[in-house]
């Protein structure tokens, strides 16, 4: 793949390009921002990989933006590794992460974490795997890591857990749930994960974290004090068409341009207008 890579371009500018772990942890080191978006398939992960995006993200979004469940619970390991298989046949450049979805660890069988983590590793091509959860998976973070899977923390608004938290809102707005997150956070810190994603959290407790902490921190509703900044790339090119959390920048409004052009299509087949003489074959 690397070789493939040094052959296909002129070499060592573009091996230099991979991002990785050390290069998310030196641009945190050197002050300058990480950006990172989900991505589900083949061509958004090429758009994406070619805009030079740090760290491209399988989430388990992937449930509710792709395949329209109402939570990410539904997700399986098999939609995560057809969705990242996908993903990484369109990326060069951008570290890939995959997220574990709901009950392929945090279920007290930590061998079977491992082998899950494995899996989106050696089937997915993932280079990295993301899991939900503070103090209480960190034995099960540091058995990833072992295996040699670097591991990426997420804290706040943890969607798996979203019946706990009786809906998708906004956490640690108490002195003692602030408290909790960030000893969860420096927790996972001494764990070893790599970078740290916060969901949903006030921008001064982000700020707090992201000061405490020495890895990367990657927010998504949590403020600009962040080391970095995750969008779902649905959301932030407008083709979310359900609810948008207030946190999302619409940077275009794809989704009604999509079906413009689908409407007008509609229109030229129904009037005979296309295709055309030069749109076929003498
Ligand atoms: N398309 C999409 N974008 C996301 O960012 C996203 C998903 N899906 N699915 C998984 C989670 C769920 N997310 C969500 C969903 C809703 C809110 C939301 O309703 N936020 C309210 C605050 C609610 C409250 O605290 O009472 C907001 O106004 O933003 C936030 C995050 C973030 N993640
Ligand atoms: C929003 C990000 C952080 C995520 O976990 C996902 O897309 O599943
Ligand atoms: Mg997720």
């Amino acid at each position: 793949m690397f070789f493939k890579r040094l052959v296909k371009n002129d070499g060592v500018k573009r091996l230099q390009s991979k991002v990785n772990i050390n290069s998310l942890q030196n641009k945190k080191d050197n002050n300058q921002k990480i950006t990172m978006l989900t991505a589900y398939d083949y061509q958004f992960a090429k758009l994406i990989d070619e805009a030079e995006i740090d760290v491209i993200l399988v989430g388990d979004s992937l449930g509710m933006v792709v395949l329209g469940y109402d939570t990410t619970l539904e997700v399986t390991l098999d939609d995560m590794i057809y969705h990242t298989q996908a993903v990484a046949r369109g990326r060069e450049n951008a570290l890939l992460v995959a997220d574990l979805p709901f009950m392929t660890y945090k279920t007290g069988n930590i061998a079977q974490t491992v082998k899950n983590a494995g899996q989106l590793i050696k089937t997915a091509k993932a280079e990295a795997v993301k899991l939900e959860g503070g103090r209480e998976i960190v034995d099960e973070i540091a058995a990833v890591i072992r295996a040699g899977i670097p591991v990426m923390g997420h804290l706040g608004l943890t969607p798996q857990s979203v019946h706990q938290f009786g809906g998708f809102k906004v956490q640690g707005q108490t002195d003692a749930a602030a408290e909790k997150l960030i000893a969860d956070a420096l927790a996972l810190e001494e764990a070893g994960v790599f970078a740290l994603v916060l969901e949903c959290i006030s921008r001064d407790l982000a700020a707090k974290v992201t000061n405490q902490l020495s890895i990367p921190v990657i927010g998504i509703g949590a403020g600009r004090s962040c080391d970095g900044q995750v969008l779902v790339v649905h959301d932030m090119l407008g083709i979310n068409n359900q609810f948008v959390p207030k946190f999302v920048r619409e940077y275009d409004n794809l989704g009604e341009k999509v079906k413009k052009a689908i409407k007008t299509y509609k229109q030229d087949v129904e009037q005979g207008e296309f295709p055309t003489a030069g749109e076929s074959f003498s």
